[in-house]
């Protein structure tokens, strides 16, 4: 029987400074996230970040947190719900990292009966830190835990016409009557050394003006190439003059360089150019979260208008809408009636 795993990034189970760094702990430990060897990220995690960092961040997740929640959390499980009533097979949800694990999801799907999964990273732009390492955990548990179970797994979807379409027309609702300089998309950063790894031709990727617009295979994986190629046709489909809109990326930590422009440097430079409207879309994240509720929403109007902006709009995430909730749902229930056909 067939069934269906949702998988995002996770939360802390509180805003407590102690379940903050019980997250970060098992996030920043993960070696796809900081990937150098072993006893170098114990001392960078255990001696330097989780003595400073969780207190911060907790104070962060503090200004976000809802009655019910994790925004994260809550808005993952009101789609998923919302999939469910849809789908024509059972869809549970994991987190990568905290208590709603990915062991727990294919869990509950075991529990159904399911031994064929349809594994769905919830990051529409492939990278080591987010997509890779849900692959990587979900065949580690399904091979410990579920030998029985057989995986098949969703590919990055930045480009897929579907999305697209959903992403281009909650931007489109939310610019009605808006009158702005300038649409930024933000998207979550990586360290720059991150996209020459994943390069599986190990030459392409030299992250300057052109490797992201030459095709190439590496750029199956090319988390730069994927974000620039959202935007891209967000912009064909909206008809958005160039000029009028820009990317960049966000949330960098540490002292490597990270993939450039900086949004909060964006922020400062745009009200310079006399970009004093501006829009900000956030579309590496299908679900809001601390990154866009905080960062982006309140430090980066704050940012913007502290530099001159005037007036600041961010637009909010997929979430729990019907459109992007159609979307998956046909994904899955086409994916489980091909299944069938071919197994029939
Ligand atoms: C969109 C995909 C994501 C990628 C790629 C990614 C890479 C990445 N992240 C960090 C460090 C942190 N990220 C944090 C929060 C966070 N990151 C993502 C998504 C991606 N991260 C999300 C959805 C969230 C929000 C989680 C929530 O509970 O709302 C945090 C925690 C908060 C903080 O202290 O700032 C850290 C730390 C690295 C180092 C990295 C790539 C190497
Ligand atoms: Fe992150
Ligand atoms: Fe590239």
């Amino acid at each position: 029987m067939k069934g269906v795993l949702l998988i995002n990034l996770g939360s802390p189970d509180s805003p407590n400074p102690k379940d903050v760094k019980k997250y970060l702990g098992e996030f920043l430990m993960d070696e796809r996230v900081i990937d150098v060897p072993k006893w170098l990220r114990t001392f960078l995690v255990k001696g330097i970040i989780l003595n400073t960092r969780p207190k911060k961040s907790a104070k962060a997740y503090q200004k976000i947190w809802w009655d019910e929640g994790s925004p994260l959390i809550i808005i993952s499980e009101r789609f998923q719900k919302k999939v469910q009533e849809r789908a024509k097979v059972p869809v549970a949800l994991g987190m990568r990292y905290g208590s709603m694990s990915i062991q727990k999801g294919l869990q509950e799907l075991h529990d159904q009966g399911v031994d064929e999964v349809l594994v769905v990273p919830l990051y529409p732009h492939y990278a080591m830190s987010s997509t890779e390492t849900v692959i990587e955990k979900t065949k580690e548990e399904q091979q410990k835990h579920f030998p029985n179970m057989e995986l098949t797994i969703v590919p990055s979807f930045y480009n897929h016409p579907d999305y697209i379409r959903v992403l281009s027309e909650k931007i489109k609702e939310n610019l009605e009557g808006v009158d702005y300089d300038h649409i930024l998309f933000s998207y979550h950063g990586i360290p720059e050394r991150h996209i020459r790894k994943t390069d599986p031709t190990k030459s392409h990727c030299k992250i300057d003006g052109s490797c992201c617009n030459t095709p190439s295979k590496a750029h199956e994986f090319c988390y730069r190439h994927q974000c620039f190629e959202t935007t891209k046709l967000v912009a064909e489909y909206l008809n958005l003059p160039e000029g009028k809109y820009s990317d960049s990326f966000q949330s960098r930590l540490g002292g490597d360089p990270w993939l450039k422009p900086y949004t909060d440097k964006e922020f400062e430079r745009f009200p310079e150019e006399g970009k004093k409207n501006l829009v900000v879309i956030t579309p590496a994240f299908v679900a809001d979260c601390l990154e866009t509720l905080e960062e982006i929403a309140m430090e980066g109007e704050e940012e913007f208008k502290e530099a001159g902006g005037e007036e600041y709009k961010h637009i909010p995430c997929l979430n729990d809408d019907d459109a992007w909730v159609k979307v998956m749902t046909r994904w899955i229930n086409e994916w489980s009636v091909a299944k069938a056909e071919v197994t029939a």
